[in-house]
């Protein structure tokens, strides 16, 4: 396997043993000092995400966009799906966020309903549309989460000036969404998603609309806040080498409809403190597992040949 003779980062985060309780389940309680009760110990066990043998049909046109999608992510663990164009990455995200209701199968986040868990907040979710409140400035849309977790204003500031330097936004807090480029705009909605340390986010191409550095920055500073926080980490990518650099496992998922061909364990890359990012991207290695994912995607095509290779990078 491609991840072979490396260190287990991964693997211990996806088995939840690296989870940390600060702010797991957005509780101020537990963030408050280390103490684990039986709880808080059974809530870590949990899986973030459970997805059993969901199909999902849209009535209009009857396409049939996911067909029996079983798959468990654990707490903590980033998991990415790829898949040809059209295959139902978004539906499958949109699902689990309970944007969408599956025609077959059951949905659980940490153990509730996708609905349940949509009412209590319990995930962040960054989309290809940044979903920017116009009428709010930037400092406003990254604080609008906190205010709906009823955080007080002092920490609401702090944690906004904190995120928006963190994304090279400082200057543009007062400003307006209008006002920013689509990539500045995007960093603004990923930044927001983290702002109340959730422990699960939704992520749909986030980094899409950002130049190559950035995007990397992103990247790098995505895994140390997912990691800080034990945040699992649903991401749909069309690019391979995102896919293996942030990722415990990378899901393959085959075109309409669509369904999981594989299961690619990357080793998250990313997260190997053991090397710095630029040698991890540049290491054989890593272009192994890269090579790895190109594989099973072209293998869960078989019959049309070409077509991963069209939609993936
Ligand atoms: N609201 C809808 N009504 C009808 N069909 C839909 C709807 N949303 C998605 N579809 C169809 O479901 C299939 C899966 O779409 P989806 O957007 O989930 O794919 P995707 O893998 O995310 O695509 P991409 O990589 O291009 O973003 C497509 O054939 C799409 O046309």
């Amino acid at each position: 396997m491609t991840a072979k003779g490396r260190p287990a980062v991964a693997t211990a985060t996806a088995e939840g043993e690296q989870v940390s309780a600060d702010g797991q389940f957005g509780s101020a309680d537990v963030s408050a000092g280390n103490i684990r009760t039986d709880a808080t110990a059974a809530l870590e066990r949990t899986a973030a995400v459970e997805l059993a043998d969901v199909g999902k049909i849209y009535a209009a046109g009857s396409v049939t966009a996911l067909t029996d999608v079983s798959l468990t992510v654990a707490p903590g663990e980033f998991v990415s799906l790829i898949g040809p164009s059209g295959c139902g990455k978004s539906t499958l995200l949109r699902i689990i966020a309970d944007l969408e209701q599956p025609t077959s199968g059951t949905v659980t986040v940490h153990g509730k309903t996708a609905r349940r868990a949509r009412i209590d907040q319990d995930y962040g979710i960054a989309f290809q549309q940044s979903g920017l409140l116009d009428w709010r400035t930037v400092q406003a849309n990254v604080e609008l989460p906190l205010e709906l977790h009823k955080v007080p204003k002092s920490e609401r500031r702090a944690r906004s000036a904190e995120l928006l330097e963190m994304a090279g936004l400082t200057d543009f807090a007062k400003r307006y969404p209008a006002e920013l480029s689509g990539g500045m705009q995007q960093r603004v909605a990923i930044v927001r998603a983290l702002a109340p340390k959730p422990s699960l986010l939704l992520m749909d191409e986030p980094f899409g609309a950002l130049d190559e550095m950035t995007r990397e920055r992103m990247q790098g500073e995505l895994l140390r806040i997912a990691g800080e926080t034990g945040a699992a980490v649903v991401f749909v990518t069309h690019s391979i080498p995102e896919a293996v650099f942030l990722s415990d496992r990378v899901v393959v998922m085959s075109a309409r409809p669509g369904r999981i061909t594989d299961i690619v364990p990357t080793g998250g890359w990313g997260r190997d403190a053991a090397f710095a990012d630029d040698d991890v991207r540049s290491s054989a290695p890593f272009f192994e597992a890269v090579a790895a994912v190109r594989a099973a995607l072209r293998s869960g095509h078989g019959d049309t040949g070409t077509a991963a290779g069209r939609d993936v990078r």
